[in-house]
């Protein structure tokens, strides 16, 4: 399980931070809580008044004025219009307050997520993601429309009690307290412990959503392969460690719970003793100790109903600890004055950059001039795709610069930069939704007429037409299935929608039969003309039409030239052209022809 190394925050900090949170809704929120502990309050007077009624009547020879009834009746009556009253001003004001919060909260996360280098992406996984924006979200908000009232009432009925009873005798109220002082330690002790256990717990929750979502999207290989039980283990593991930890959770808490139960309701026979006392010593009346004994189980039973609700604050926390590991997670750097590139020509200046653990690229420098093609050509793993990643500023750099238009593109606008960038990747993603709606996301504003255009360029007219619902079928997650170069084409209709100046394409490695492959070639061609072209080469006929190419190996441009220097070179790119030419002779099942060999070339 992935460390996440999160201080553990104070219940004091928490609330600081839910109010910082909170922002504009800050005056809402207060409402609720206040009207929350107004309408316990006003439960207090009722008590109150009940209580008067009770001691008066024990007292020899009383007789009731009708003002005196006049006034216990209004009592009541005050006492339940508040609680009417308020318990409505407290539920408007606290659920208007968490929704609207809620809602602020999942737009800042949102466009936080946005914001964030790709890097903090994939060191999180999806499911951790989906968990915060969900299950984490919802606890924030039920604490803020209903735990954070909640505990403002636990205080109200108490606070109203321990005034009255103030009024009556000062010692018998001390008494009343002690207990409350004695058991917060504890309280706070156990709140400490959920706060520390929570966060893991909730880490653990996300980590078996992320190998459910895992479990399910690896079906079709776990089948293929016939290893179910070993696709279920990673799941299984996790619900297990979750299970585990709720368990020890439980175990570790039941005594010093009930512990801190009994240290508060201590408060009962305190109370006891001490009216005792001073009824004995004649320092107080009968009706004294009557109200004590009728208000004293009124103090603790909603002060104990706070340890129910603390585990309700403490999952609300560990939600939120969890969803500042985003909110504060730092962005890609701003410039405050964006520059605009003349022109389009890129240039990598001594770029050095690594994942985390160590380099990946050194010493790149390379130019590509305007509506140029230059392909990356290079062993496995040696850096092709990062150099593309670096551009669209997915990652910055570690070391050096790249240029755009003479401008440096950690100096440009975000925005402006996607302006003028369109990246094929290898694995298209389609989302969720119509093919429309998938080409339509490369220029939101573009019409129907448009999306036509893109998809005839980009050879998908056709197929799409022998869709069932043409352009409004749907695809992505439970959409139709599409094959490998038709999803292609779709995702360069969408590429020439956004049109892009510069594009930067990462060949597809997979073969496709030789029909869509010739599609899929026109498709593309007509997708970077005139553009400024950059390509993670795997494909012998495209290394052949670049302008330039660089030869990638273990992070450095080891080579660098047209086909026929390389060639001539005698070095990686000969012997990368050797294998290749062998491995698609051996594909069209021919002979061996030499590199060099002229035919060699029109064959490919
Ligand atoms: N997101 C990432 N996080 C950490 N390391 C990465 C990440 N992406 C790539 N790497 C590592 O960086 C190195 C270069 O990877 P890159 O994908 O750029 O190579 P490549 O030349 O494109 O390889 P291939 O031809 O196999 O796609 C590899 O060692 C790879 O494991």
């Amino acid at each position: 399980m992935r460390a996440e190394t999160t201080e553990i925050r104070s219940d004091l900090q928490s609330l600081k931070r839910l109010w910082a949170l909170a922002g504009p809704l800050r005056s809402r929120v207060a409402a609720g809580i206040v009207f929350r502990f107004l309408q316990s309050f006003s439960l207090g007077i009722g008590f109150a008044a009940a209580i008067r009624l009770v001691s008066a009547m024990t007292e020899p020879g009383f007789t009731p004025s009708q003002a005196w009834v006049w006034q216990i009746t209004g009592l009541a009556a005050l006492s339940l219009a508040g609680q009417v009253v308020f318990s409505y001003l407290s539920s408007a004001n606290s659920w208007l307050s968490s929704f609207a919060l809620g809602g602020e909260l999942r737009l800042a996360m949102l466009e936080r997520l946005q914001q964030l280098p790709l890097g903090f992406h994939f060191s999180r996984n999806r499911g951790d993601t989906v968990t915060m924006l969900t299950s984490d979200m919802q606890m924030v908000e039920s604490f803020m429309s209903d735990g954070l009232p909640r505990v403002a009432e636990a205080f109200g009925l108490p606070v109203a009690v321990l005034a009255f009873m103030a009024f009556q005798d000062g010692p018998v109220t001390l008494a009343a307290l002690v207990s409350i002082v004695l058991s917060m330690p504890l309280y706070f002790a156990i709140s400490r412990y959920l706060a520390k256990t929570g966060l893991k717990r909730q880490d653990m929750q996300a980590e078996a959503a992320a190998r459910m979502i895992e479990y399910v999207q690896g079906m079709p290989v776990i089948r293929a392969f016939n290893r179910v039980s070993r696709g279920t283990e990673d799941f299984r593991a996790s619900l297990e460690d979750f299970r585990d930890l709720s368990l020890k959770m439980v175990a570790q808490l039941t005594l010093p719970l009930a512990l801190f139960g009994m240290v508060l309701t201590l408060g009962v026979p305190l109370v006891i003793f001490a009216a005792g006392l001073r009824f004995a010593t004649g320092a107080i009346g009968i009706e004294t100790i009557i109200v004590a004994l009728m208000l004293v189980y009124a103090i603790y039973s909603p002060l104990l109903g706070l340890t129910a609700l603390m585990e309700l604050t403490r999952q609300a926390d560990a939600s939120l600890t969890r969803m500042d590991r985003v909110l504060t997670a730092e962005p890609l750097p701003e410039t405050a004055l964006p520059r605009q590139p003349d022109g389009f020509a890129i240039a990598f200046e001594d770029v050095g950059f690594g994942y985390g653990k160590g380099p990946v690229l050194k010493d790149i420098g390379f130019s590509v001039p305007e509506r140029s093609m230059t392909a990356i050509v290079g062993p496995s793993g040696a850096g092709k795709s990062t150099i593309l990643n670096l551009l669209p500023r997915f990652w910055d750099v570690n070391e050096g610069a790249i240029i755009i238009g003479g401008v440096d593109i950690r100096d440009m606008a975000p925005k402006r930069l996607s302006e003028l960038i369109t990246v094929v990747f290898q694995d298209v993603y389609l989302f969720s939704g119509t093919i429309f709606d998938n080409i339509a996301f490369g220029r939101p504003d573009a019409v129907p007429a448009d999306i036509e255009a893109a998809a005839k360029t980009a050879q998908a007219h056709d197929f799409i037409m022998a869709l069932p619902d043409g352009y409004d079928t749907r695809v992505g997650e439970c959409g139709a299935s599409l094959s490998g170069g038709e999803r292609q084409r779709i995702s360069i209709a969408r590429a020439m929608l956004k049109d892009a100046p510069i594009v930067l394409l990462d060949e597809a490695t997979a073969a496709i039969d030789p029909t869509n492959e010739r599609a899929l070639q026109k498709a593309l061609a007509a997708l970077v003309k005139g553009k400024t072209l950059i390509v993670v080469a795997h494909k012998l006929s495209t290394v052949r039409e670049a302008d330039q190419i660089l030869v990638l190996d273990n992070g450095r441009i080891v080579e660098r030239g047209d086909h026929d220097d390389l060639i001539e070179n005698n070095g990686l790119y000969r012997r990368l052209w050797l294998s290749w030419t062998k491995a698609a002779h051996w594909r069209i099942g021919g002979h061996q022809t030499m590199p060099d060999d002229p035919e060699a070339k029109n064959t490919l």
